[in-house]
């Protein structure tokens, strides 16, 4: 996505992070999203590359600017690129060397030579810049809650309900979890097929609990789990491969024997990945005790639903991703356990 505008996405960047009632027009809402993704991917390329990544938090946009320039190293040469990178406003100079990032990686990873440490901490820079304006998480989420207004058809949920409905039908006492629940006006809160939803979110909503399900306290009996976890565009939003899979692998924790997960993952992940598709997801979950009953493409994203089988096993072998497809044009989403 090219916008030729130099200012912000969304011009209203003084808003943000102000308290002030933020509106982001339906037709902007869109844009948005792909924007931010777009952003994070090249920067989660750039992190690995400088071997950074396992310090990045797209929550907290001031800590990811004081790990960048701890790795620094009191390089005052490379720092200059950075603050250069920052103080540049959308342009497309810079946006073209930005698609061109993953061969520029690709053929410096060996050398690492100064040169190309200089572009690439200027596209950081560059990057960080951008995200600044966007509004970062903020905006982010608030993009993502536009994308699910009823009227505009984006409750993932509607899906779910067809499929778990039949299997629910005889277990009326049926509990779920929403993590990443920006809504209690979602299908899976109103479908009636669960006596209770608990919705978490990392930010604060109407009737959704404000807490990282990676630090919700582990089930202490049965009646802590749930028959159902909605994983919903969750799994994206997690930083990196690794913690993409602890995510998974403590989802099943939270699971009743035979409870289902349904994850929903914009499509691109699963068909434009060099990391993922869907017999690799597959297997992944097969490793979890976790069995795919469907699976739908949309348009724009992929939807499946897996059944708890059997006891996880103990991951083996590294967790390195490993290339799946070839080519130009992919993007690095993957899950690794
Ligand atoms: C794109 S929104 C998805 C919203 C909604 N589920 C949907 O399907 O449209 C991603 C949400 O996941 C939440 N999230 C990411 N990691 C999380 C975590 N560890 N615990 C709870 N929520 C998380 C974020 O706060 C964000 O609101």
């Amino acid at each position: 996505m090219h916008s030729r505008r130099s200012k912000s996405i969304t011009g209203k960047r003084k808003q943000v992070g102000n308290g002030v009632a933020r509106v982001i027009k339906p037709q902007k809402t869109r844009r948005i999203i792909r924007r931010f993704h777009h952003l994070i991917n090249k920067r989660e390329s750039i992190s690995q590359f400088l071997s950074l990544s396992e310090n990045l938090d797209e929550a907290n946009e001031k800590k990811n600017d004081s790990t960048i320039r701890a790795s620094l190293k009191g390089d005052a040469r490379l720092r200059k690129h950075y603050e250069d990178g920052k103080s540049q406003a959308f342009n497309d100079a810079m946006e073209t060397q930005l698609l061109r990032l993953h061969s520029l990686i690709k053929n410096e990873e060996k050398s690492k030579g100064a040169g190309v440490l200089a572009v690439i901490y200027t596209l950081l820079g560059y990057v960080m810049n951008q995200i600044d304006a966007l509004g970062g998480l903020e905006t982010y989420q608030i993009a993502s809650q536009n994308g699910q207004l009823k009227g505009r058809g984006g409750d993932t949920s509607k899906l779910l309900g067809k499929w778990i409905g039949p299997l629910l039908k005889d277990l009326p006492e049926a509990t779920a979890l929403e993590i990443g629940s920006l809504s209690s006006e979602n299908h899976i809160s109103r479908c009636r097929l669960f006596e209770e939803v608990v919705r978490i979110d990392l930010e604060e909503h109407d009737c959704v609990i404000k807490q990282d399900f990676m630090e919700r306290p582990l089930p202490k009996n049965e009646n802590e789990k749930f028959h159902l976890i909605s994983c919903s565009l969750v799994l994206n939003f997690v930083k990196n491969h690794k913690d993409r899979g602890a995510m998974c692998r403590r989802m099943v924790e939270f699971l009743r024997p035979q409870g289902y997960v349904f994850i929903v993952l914009p499509q691109a992940c699963v068909t434009h990945s060099r990391y993922c598709n869907e017999s690799q997801l597959q297997k992944l979950f097969a490793t979890l005790g976790l069995e795919m009953l469907h699976s739908h493409q949309s348009n724009k994203l992929y939807y499946s639903l897996y059944q708890l089988q059997k006891a996880p096993s103990q991951p083996k072998g590294s967790c390195k991703r490993i290339i799946i497809n070839n080519g130009t044009g992919l993007n690095n989403f993957g899950i690794t356990l």
